[in-house]
């Protein structure tokens, strides 16, 4: 069975474009959220240079020595600055233990929204330095949250115009998902897949990023085009999966998954960057994961519940899910096995 990640062209969405061209544009983001879960983008408008400044920040950062590098560690709890390799287990955000011993390779760098960007919901103690911490940028790089940020603002941009075509898509009232991110938990996790010559076995089983489905809404990922991004199919086998040029991808996160009542798919996937000449080939990706406001409560949408498909899932804010898989991925607190879990189970290698 040949798989394929959709291609879709949004241009009708981040500017002006007829009824009709929106339509189509719905329509094609409703079969490849419904079938795949993931979505080559084309059209978001993010300009050429400021993915090269964000990758060119992400390179003068994680060439910092290690020992450096560790000085940007934040507690498991705060979902901020460096990890280092091997430091995250995102099979445990499944409730999935991995025997593989060189599991999580990757190292990352996040950011995210903090209360300052949110002074009215903070003034209103709606959030906290909890869920939306101050970020840690790193001084030795100084360009670092200037190239990092203009990212981010892009990035936010892609993911909100995102959920207006959801809306459409799912034929629900336009704006629909707006009530739900005016105070959006939104992190960019910064990855990065490399590890010295010499320093692993590289006859045992090395995953960059254990198998995994993102938390929130939508994740809007800047990947580079070395292969090592695996998706998990419907016919159960892992597939690599690469942006065509200029291309962001796109997928979808639990959250999206209840409400849609699994009509749309979040979807599994790993990393495992290739092995060339003994060494791991070096990957870059960039993950901005839009999750919504921590207090929304999140309840599967009724026009997605019929007798066929009965609701599956009881209603969750925002935050008790994000923690709980934080939990598993960050502090090693296995997660509860749910629906996630047993897909994995049964995928193969
Ligand atoms: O490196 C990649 O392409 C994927 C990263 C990812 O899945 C994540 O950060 O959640
Ligand atoms: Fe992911």
């Amino acid at each position: 069975m040949t798989f394929e990640v959709p291609a879709v062209d949004i241009t009708a969405y981040v500017q002006d474009g007829t009824v009709e061209e929106r339509a189509a544009v719905a329509r094609a983001i409703d079969e490849a959220c419904r079938t795949v879960g993931f979505i080559q983008i084309l059209g978001h408008g993010i300009a050429r240079e400021t993915q090269e400044g964000l990758a060119s920040a992400m390179d003068d950062f994680f060439a910092l020595p290690l020992e450096q590098k560790k000085e940007y560690r934040t507690p498991p709890g705060i979902n901020r600055g460096y990890a280092p390799p091997k430091s995250e287990s995102l099979s445990l955000s499944l409730g999935v233990e991995s025997a593989s011993r060189m599991n999580d390779f990757f190292e990352a760098f996040n950011i995210g929204a903090s209360t300052a960007d949110y002074p009215e919901a903070a003034a209103a103690g709606v959030i906290d330095e909890s869920d939306y911490s101050p970020n840690t940028w790193p001084d030795r790089v100084p360009t670092f949250e200037p190239r990092v940020q203009a990212y981010f603002v892009e990035a936010k941009r892609v993911a909100e115009t995102l959920t207006t075509i959801f809306a459409d898509a799912l034929g629900l009232p336009a704006g629909f998902f707006d009530a739900f991110t005016t105070h959006s938990l939104d992190v960019l996790r910064m990855n990065n897949y490399a590890l010295p010559p010499g320093t692993v076995d590289l006859d045992g089983d090395l995953t960059g990023m254990g198998e995994h489905t993102d938390y929130g809404i939508v994740t809007v990922l800047w990947a580079d085009q070395v292969a090592g991004l695996q998706v998990l199919g419907s016919d159960g086998a892992w597939h690599d999966v690469q942006p065509a040029d200029d291309a962001l991808l796109v997928n979808l996160g639990d959250l999206t998954g209840r409400w849609t009542n699994d009509r749309w798919m979040s979807t599994l996937h790993r990393v495992k960057p290739p092995i060339v000449d003994g060494t791991i080939q070096r990957r870059r990706s960039a993950a901005f994961f839009h999750d919504g406001d921590v207090e929304a409560v999140i309840a599967t949408l009724p026009s997605c519940v019929d007798e066929a498909h009965p609701n599956l899932y009881d209603p969750v804010t925002v935050g008790e899910h994000i923690a709980a898989k934080l939990a598993g991925s960050r502090a090693g607190v296995r997660n509860a096995a749910g629906r996630e879990t047993a897909r994995v189970l049964s995928a193969g290698t």
